[in-house]
């Protein structure tokens, strides 16, 4: 049973003061795009993580990782053990900012729920999906939504057409929980006034829902940028080189370390991710599309053969 599930890049991501339980309290305006992970879960005498792909040897393969956690939620649920071999094939960037380990989150839930026969409710899905973390319910939906409370609670978004996107690739991660600190600490150090509950940006909503990508990249927003690029200040040289070369728009994706950018057209797009790619600035670039659906199951290729070079661990 393989499922999948897309990467994310925040168009608005408002982060509020630091809450008593240590979360932020966010506007999180999540939009899917094309970069995807792949779980496939089978029958096993016991739990079993394996993974393959770009910066597989980074993903912890014990019950840490959260396709772990996903098959032991659902099973507890269940009353059922989590014998279960779970194959994570990844593509998503480890650690940048871009919720893979959430979409490996998601689509091992829908995986393991297909493979069990266990017809988990949806709503009941996308409690799990919250347990597991604050952006595992968006990788499970998918689209464009926007997150509320730790960026947990969803409303779908409307949004019309394609939008084209860069993401530079970066070497190493960000730590998410040490960029919100970073922030908090920014904004002390600034005496900023901070809002308890941030709001969604009407201009953000307006611009996905009339699929404007010049109107979404003038309203681009992302408070936890300033925290990421002190943390890793040669980001501002990949943002740099992506604007120069013809970006409507650069941001750092989320906790970062990826950089994204938007453009107008797959044309731009291909120029954009070449000229980054060149520059020495980040690993890789890749150009993609949005918004991507949720974690989703793919039929079964009958001519499926294992792909040389990517061994699993
Ligand atoms: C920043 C964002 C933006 O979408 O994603 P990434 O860019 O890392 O992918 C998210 O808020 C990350 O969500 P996720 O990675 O699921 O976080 P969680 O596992 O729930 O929390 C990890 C840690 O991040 C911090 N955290 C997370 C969410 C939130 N609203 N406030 C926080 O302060 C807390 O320190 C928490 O202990
Ligand atoms: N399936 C997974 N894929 C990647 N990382 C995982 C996974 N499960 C747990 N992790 C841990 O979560 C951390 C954050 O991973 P990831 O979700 O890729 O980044 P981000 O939170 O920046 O979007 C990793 O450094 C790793 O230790």
């Amino acid at each position: 049973m393989t499922v999948r599930a897309h990467a994310k890049v925040n168009v608005q991501l408002a982060v509020g003061a630091p809450r008593a339980d240590g979360y932020h309290d966010l506007a999180n305006v999540f939009l899917a795009v094309g970069l995807r992970d792949a779980v496939t879960a089978r029958p096993a005498e016991r739990l079993r993580i394996t993974c393959a792909g770009p910066g597989s040897e980074h993903v912890p393969l014990d019950g840490t990782n959260l396709v772990a956690r996903a098959a032991a939620l659902l099973a507890a649920r269940h009353g059922r053990e989590p014998a279960v071999h779970l194959h994570i094939d990844k593509d998503i960037p480890v650690a940048g900012g871009m919720a893979g380990g959430s979409a490996d989150g998601a689509a091992a839930l829908l995986a393991c729920d297909l493979l069990w026969g266990t017809a988990t409710p949806r709503a009941e899905l996308l409690e799990l999906c919250a347990e597991l973390g604050s952006d595992v319910p968006f990788s499970l939906v998918g689209g464009a939504a926007l997150g509320r409370g730790r960026g947990e609670r969803l409303t779908g978004l409307p949004v019309t057409g394609t939008f084209h996107w860069v993401f530079a690739l970066a070497d190493g991660g960000l730590s998410t929980p040490v960029v919100y600190r970073e922030c908090d600490r920014l904004r002390d150090a600034a005496g900023e006034s901070v809002p308890e509950v941030p709001e969604p940006d009407p201009a953000v909503l307006a611009a996905l829902a009339a699929g404007d990508a010049r109107a979404l990249a003038g309203a681009l927003a992302n408070d936890l940028q300033p925290a990421a690029l002190a943390l890793r200040p040669a980001l501002a040289d990949t943002l740099a080189v992506g604007e120069k070369a013809g970006a409507l728009a650069g941001i750092v994706s989320g906790s970062g370390p990826t950089c994204a950018f938007l453009v107008e057209d797959a044309g731009t797009a291909g120029r954009v991710a070449a000229a980054l790619e060149a520059s020495g600035t980040c690993r890789a670039a890749r150009a993609t599309t949005a918004p991507a659906p949720g974690a989703h199951r793919v039929p079964p290729d009958p001519d499926a053969r294992p792909r040389p070079g990517r061994r699993p661990r």
